[in-house]
């Protein structure tokens, strides 16, 4: 049985991004097979797929990091790189790059947000400062704002990266599965965030494999398993019939490695 992707134009308004024919191919795994996909801005759009469906290469294509095969890709109305230069672009990767023992602490890291108005060498000015702050508190972080990061736990860590998305007053903000290891009062306040940044017209995309957030997240959900399953409202993409078509379809790798169906998580 084949699910054609759903009409989905919500919006007559900008698209945060636009991606289309996109084949991405890793190595000798084709990650990506002519994705066509829209982002609309001031949404969240949620990318659901299982462990393999290629949701991370796709946020690495739209950052940048990998090259795609055929197909084009466009963010804020630019090129990937252009839009990437402005800065109007942040990111909280799956595996962040935080290294345990370096001593900086969160404040520091949710400064580097700043960069795209400070420079690589310029002095953090009040302003500065009191973004970091005012990042750290919409995040509820404000008492650990000078503990070293690598002393922070997994939840804490990855509401200090949203909170550096904050500072950074992107306009499109990628995030590769963010709930990964969250806590339930973490996981409340990371969306609350995102839900207060759509609302001023900032658009979010996010992967995950965690059907149980989906409701409570997204505006919109693209299933993916190498090809684009369905994209639409929550409540028409992720119906029992298009979900057992997204696990049934995923590629073989990914299938031979899960033996149940789970409710709340994709395998
Ligand atoms: N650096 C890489 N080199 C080679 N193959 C890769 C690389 N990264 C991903 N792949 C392959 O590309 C396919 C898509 O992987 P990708 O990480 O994009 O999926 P995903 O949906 O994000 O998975 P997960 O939920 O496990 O993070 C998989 O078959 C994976 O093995």
């Amino acid at each position: 049985m084949t699910v054609q992707p759903l009409p989905y134009s919500p919006h007559t308004g900008p698209l945060a991004a636009v991606v289309t024919d996109l084949t991405v191919d890793r190595g000798q795994v084709r990650a990506l097979d002519s994705v066509s996909l829209t982002v609309p801005s001031g949404e969240i759009t949620v990318l659901l797929g299982p462990n393999g469906s290629g949701k991370s290469t796709l946020l690495q294509t739209l950052l940048g990091l990998v090259t795609p095969t055929a197909g084009a890709v466009r963010i804020l109305g630019q090129p990937v790189r252009k839009a990437l230069r402005s800065g109007r672009v942040s990111t909280v990767p799956q595996k962040d790059a935080l290294d345990e023992g370096f001593p900086i602490t969160a404040a520091e890291v949710v400064m580097q947000g700043r960069r795209r108005f400070t420079g690589a060498w310029r002095r953090p000015s009040a302003e500065d400062r009191d973004a970091v702050t005012e990042a750290l508190g919409r995040v509820g972080l404000t008492r650990v704002a000078s503990r070293r990061i690598g002393e922070l736990s997994g939840g804490q860590r990855r509401r200090v990266l949203l909170a550096r998305c904050l500072a950074q007053e992107a306009d499109l903000l990628l995030l590769d599965e963010p709930f990964n290891g969250m806590d339930a009062g973490s996981e409340e306040v990371y969306i609350d965030v995102l839900r207060e940044l759509t609302a001023a017209g900032r658009t979010a995309l996010i992967s995950t494999h965690h059907l149980g957030t989906v409701e409570r997240l997204a505006d919109s959900v693209a299933l993916l398993n190498g090809r684009l399953v369905a994209h639409g409202p929550v409540a028409e993409t992720t119906t029992p019939q298009i979900l057992s078509t997204l696990l049934g379809a995923r590629p073989p790798a990914a299938a031979a490695a899960a033996d149940h169906t789970a409710e709340e998580a994709l395998p």
